[in-house]
């Protein structure tokens, strides 16, 4: 196991700097009951420093997520009779997932056999960069051999509820107090970046492991996982824009370190304003700007 310690931080924007320098990024995510999730990933992506965020959600979740910001764009797509995705949505989500540098999928997606066929058509193309998250790994985890399916570059960000579903798809043997050996492990089995969440998250590229020490219990509130997904997606499409010709899984891999450290920063920070009790996610999306300008971005 080698112990990574340094951060790689966003490069100054040139002068002449324009949106499509910084990455276009697409949240896959929502359903009528969870329609915020992919708010969160999409605001956090937004103030993360995306050139363009778009969300495609199903249509019970188009009002609520198009009046929730106007930074974003927001596409509905096709939904079954339980506000999930349909079958007949998949060619509209890939249409705009062809457009996008980075797609983070997953936030309040639900769980079906819609969003499995969804997710391995995501997953089998060599082009994208994938951020999956959530009901993204509560689907992954249904489709058989998802390893050897996928082509796709991937950062999987399990908490440990999904970690241990994610180890047990492919028969890996799981031990909730192993995080570093367990994340180590499902990210040389699967060919992802694998980012274990929880006090001291662990980022894992194969061998090379990261352990966060920012962060607090605050964090744990509904929806403080979607806001890391938002983040590690903007920060990925603005490290493989810079570094077009470098290892895509390695930009992913500085991508998610900076995405955990300034997620834990920016809950230390509204930790500070509103108290462990009372943050709730959306605290950490505004302290973001903080977080970013303490760190010299
Ligand atoms: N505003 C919105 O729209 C919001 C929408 N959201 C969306 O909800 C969807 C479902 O996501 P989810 O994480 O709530 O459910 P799920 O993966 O089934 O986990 C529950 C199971 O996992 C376990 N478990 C969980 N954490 C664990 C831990 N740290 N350590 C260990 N175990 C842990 C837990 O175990 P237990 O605590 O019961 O022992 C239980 O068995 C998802 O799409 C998300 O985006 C939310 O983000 C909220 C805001
Ligand atoms: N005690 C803690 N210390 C540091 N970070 C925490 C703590 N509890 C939760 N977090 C962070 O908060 C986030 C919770 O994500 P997740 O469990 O996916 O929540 P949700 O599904 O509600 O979005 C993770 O990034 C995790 O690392």
């Amino acid at each position: 196991m080698n112990i990574i310690s340094n951060i790689k931080f966003l490069e100054p924007r040139v002068s002449n700097g324009y949106k499509n320098m910084y990455g276009r990024c697409l949240v896959v995510g929502g359903s009528r009951n969870m329609s915020g999730a992919p708010v969160l990933s999409g605001k956090a992506a937004l103030r993360s420093g995306a050139g363009l965020v778009e969300l495609v959600v199903p249509e019970p979740a188009y009002l609520p997520a198009s009046s929730s910001e106007p930074c974003y764009m927001v596409t509905p797509a096709d939904a079954d009779r339980t506000g999930k995705f349909s079958k007949d949505s998949v060619d509209e989500v890939l249409a705009s997932a062809e457009k996008a540098d980075v797609i983070a999928v997953g936030p309040g997606l639900g769980i079906g056999e819609n969003l499995q066929l969804l997710i391995s058509e995501l997953i089998k193309v060599p082009e994208f960069n994938i951020v999956i998250d959530a009901d993204g790994i509560n689907n992954l985890i249904h489709i058989p051999h998802w390893p050897n399916m996928a082509r796709a570059n991937i950062i999987l960000t399990p908490h440990p509820g999904e970690m241990k579903r994610l180890a047990a798809s492919i028969s890996m043997e799981y031990s909730p107090d192993e995080r570093l050996e367990n994340a180590a492990e499902l990210s040389l089995e699967s060919g992802t970046i694998v980012v274990l969440k929880g006090a001291e998250s662990v980022v894992a590229f194969g061998e090379d492991c990261y352990v966060n020490n920012t962060g607090n219990p605050g964090m744990a509130t509904g929806g403080s996982g979607d806001v890391l997904t938002g983040m590690s997606a903007a920060l990925w499409a603005q490290m493989q824009r810079n570094q077009a010709d470098e290892d895509q899984l390695r930009n992913a891999f500085d991508a998610a370190i900076l995405a955990v450290y300034l997620h834990g920063a920016a809950g230390d920070i509204a930790e500070d304003k509103c108290g462990t009790a009372a943050m709730i996610s959306s605290d950490i999306i505004e302290a973001l700007p903080q977080a970013f300008r303490t760190n010299g971005m």
